[in-house]
């Protein structure tokens, strides 16, 4: 763990480094980062990061007092946190007896769930030991890849408690931060995993100063979409909430991000050339993984192919199990595929507090030119077949041709 944060210490000065002198040294195979690290110094520093969406300055102050004062400090954990990281995965598993017919109840009894859910009243909490506590299990992302639904899912398992989707509070990881961060989790019992779902934390630099509050043993979630798909969801999500008009054409800034009316128009340069923007960006999916492959192990990532899970969600739940140790509980008519939208609800008994996943997730997708599809298929390949080759992830739309 001392050599992991050794090199996560190295990878944020090479980061650093990279980020405010320009960068001519990288060497990498990838085209695009070279593309966005030889931006001119003068627009780094003063507009926004068209990739990330954060001004370059915010980035490189984050970082540089992250970094050095958290990810490197002397210290060690205890010290540092004033806080625990709480009981390990293990420990927490190890108090479940699932052989009781009830285990299921014992387990998740911090909230009733007749419609809706609601916590259990205060003199109870304290009687059952319920309590908000730091995630050991995160869905760290990727955006639009069905986060929401995994969380969703996750969430019905007795032995989780996730928090959906909560921005994390400020721009600093610090003692502060995260003990407010901590009170936005929902309870847990002495039994359950708490969980949360920040799709934000897969591309974010503050991933880099989390692990020194986290237990060594944290678990991640990254569900991963074809990457042209999820480009065309994101864009998508940007124009429903941007104020654009619905009735002609436009071409507006959104959250730093350039939008125009169509798909094509906003992904491509005037020259036909991919723009590398906020919606190209993320799905380069091996550069953001090596970089949280440089600070927490292999095994601690579960890596989920989100088109399959898609199209029948009941095996990655029960790969999902597996991977955490969890007792069984999915069950194949848990999860029904909706006549209207063709995407999976949950159909729990003991869960009737959700069914269907809200309206703007699954978003019907306008017909993109197959030359824009194709041009988008080039720009990704090599990093979908680093997916394959040094993760061994072996997805459908890896191979998939448009
Ligand atoms: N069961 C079910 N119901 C609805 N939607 C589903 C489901 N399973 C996966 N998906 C896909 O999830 C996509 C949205 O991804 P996210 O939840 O990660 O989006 S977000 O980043 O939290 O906004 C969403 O993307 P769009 O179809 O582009 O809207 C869906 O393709």
């Amino acid at each position: 763990m001392r050599c992991k944060v050794v090199m996560a210490c190295l990878s944020v000065s090479i980061a650093i480094t990279l980020v405010t002198f320009g960068g001519g040294m990288i060497s990498t195979n990838y085209p695009a980062l070279l593309r966005i690290y030889r931006q001119p110094q003068s627009e780094r520093t003063q507009g926004p990061n068209p990739a990330l969406g954060l001004k370059w300055n915010e980035i490189t102050e984050v970082e540089r007092k992250d970094a050095a004062r958290q990810t490197c400090s002397p210290h060690s954990q205890s010290e540092h946190n004033g806080f625990k990281t709480g009981d390990s995965i293990e420990t927490i598993l190890g108090r479940i007896n699932s052989t009781d017919p009830n285990w299921t109840k014992k387990v998740d009894n911090c909230y009733t769930y007749d419609g809706k859910q609601s916590p259990i009243p205060e003199r109870l909490l304290e009687k059952r030991q319920c309590q908000k506590r730091l995630p050991v299990a995160i869905v760290i992302g990727v955006k639009k890849g069905g986060t929401g639904t995994l969380s969703r899912f996750l969430g019905l398992h007795p032995v989780i408690s996730i928090t959906r989707e909560m921005p994390f509070p400020g721009k600093q990881v610090n003692a502060s931060s995260i003990t407010k961060w901590i009170q936005l989790m929902r309870f847990s019992s002495p039994f359950q995993l708490t969980m949360t779902e920040s799709p934000g934390f897969f591309h974010s630099h503050l991933t880099l100063v989390f692990q020194s509050f986290l237990s060594s043993s944290v678990k991640f979630f990254v569900i991963l979409r074809d990457p042209v798909d999820r480009a065309i969801s994101e864009y998508l999500h940007y124009v429903a909430h941007s104020n654009a008009p619905k009735d002609r054409p436009f071409d507006v800034i959104y959250k730093n991000v350039r939008i125009q009316e169509t798909f094509e128009k906003t992904i491509l340069e005037p020259g036909g050339d991919i723009v590398v923007s906020k919606f190209t960006w993320l799905g380069l999916y091996i550069i953001h993984i090596q970089k949280l492959l440089n600070l927490y192990e292999r095994d601690q990532f579960m890596f989920i192919d989100g088109d399959a899970f898609a199209k029948d969600p009941y095996p990655t739940m029960s790969k999902v199990e597996e991977f955490l140790g969890l007792p069984k509980f999915y069950k194949r008519s848990h999860f029904v595929k909706s006549k209207t939208k063709g995407f999976f609800c949950a159909q729990v008994p003991e869960r009737p507090d959700f069914g269907c996943m809200i309206p703007s997730k699954g978003r019907p997708h306008p017909n993109v030119s197959e030359d824009v599809l194709r041009k988008l298929q080039d720009f990704y390949r090599p990093y979908n077949k680093a997916l394959r080759d040094q993760l061994g992830l072996n997805f459908s739309w890896i191979y998939k041709k448009k």
